[in-house]
């Protein structure tokens, strides 16, 4: 654990939700800057999230300063139940008055390998660079029970070192193709986020949190901002095997 990191316990799923939507208020506030760029997770962890986002804060944040990314993206087209566009839109954009030109959605339909290039470029163009990686004002970040982070699972840490800012990841199991964004990338941002609640991660965030011989196998092991912050938010459930 660096001194960067924080580990942030809440009693239930709902509390880790508001905590993190009042830090995201709190950080809009403080930016002077134009644009806050911010890139989101999929799965169903975020929805509390998004959920908490219009009913305390539809009105409080400067929406038309955000711009939203994705860590990752599952390679389907934008209506199906599989994307996590069409999760976040129907639970946050669809409620809030934000430009479309602000969501920068994967285009899960087109080709992996040519939507992870056009990402990636999109990306490039729109954000600050620091030694030539992007710069993420904040990362939300998920984890599954098997300790992969975004569309980076066990059996391909190198998607944590590849030069490029976007990759093509496949699903261990079921093998669907995803839209990644590469460890060089998420350790570059100036503030992650973890989200993990649910009995169901307790074993992993034990191994990682006791510094386990068994967390170097993790993806998550390895997201450690050179630069910026890292805070983990976990209920108490998830928390439940920590020493
Ligand atoms: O596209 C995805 O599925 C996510 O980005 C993924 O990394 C997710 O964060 C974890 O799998 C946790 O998912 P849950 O929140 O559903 O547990």
């Amino acid at each position: 654990m660096t001194a960067s990191t924080e580990v942030k316990i809440f009693a239930k799923p709902k509390k880790v939700a508001k905590r993190v939507a009042k830090q995201i208020f709190k950080m809009t506030q403080r930016s002077s800057q134009p644009r806050f760029n911010i890139a989101l997770s999929g799965g169903s962890t975020p929805k509390k999230l998004f959920k908490i986002l219009v009913e305390k804060h539809k009105d409080t944040i400067p929406w038309e300063r955000l711009h939203f990314w994705w860590g990752d993206e599952r390679c389907v087209s934008p209506d199906d139940e599989e994307s996590n566009f069409k999760m976040t839109n129907d639970i946050l954009f669809s409620q809030i008055d934000i430009p479309q030109e602000n969501i920068h959605r994967i285009k899960g339909e087109n080709n992996p390998e040519e939507e992870a290039k056009r990402y990636s470029e999109e990306i490039s163009e729109n954000l600050n660079l620091r030694d030539g990686i992007p710069v993420f004002d904040l990362i939300i970040l998920g984890m599954g029970d098997d300790g992969h982070t975004a569309s980076i699972f066990p059996n391909q840490l190198n998607l944590l070192e590849k030069e490029q800012i976007c990759a093509v990841a496949e699903h261990p199991e079921t093998g669907q193709q995803r839209i990644t964004l590469t460890g060089k990338v998420i350790n570059n941002a100036n503030r992650i986020f973890f989200l993990v609640t649910g009995e169901n991660k307790a074993q992993r965030i034990a191994e990682i949190m006791n510094d386990e011989e068994e967390a170097k196998l993790l993806p998550v092991y390895y997201i450690t901002p050179e630069n910026g912050k890292l805070i983990w938010y976990i209920d108490e459930a998830a928390s439940s095997k920590i020493a």
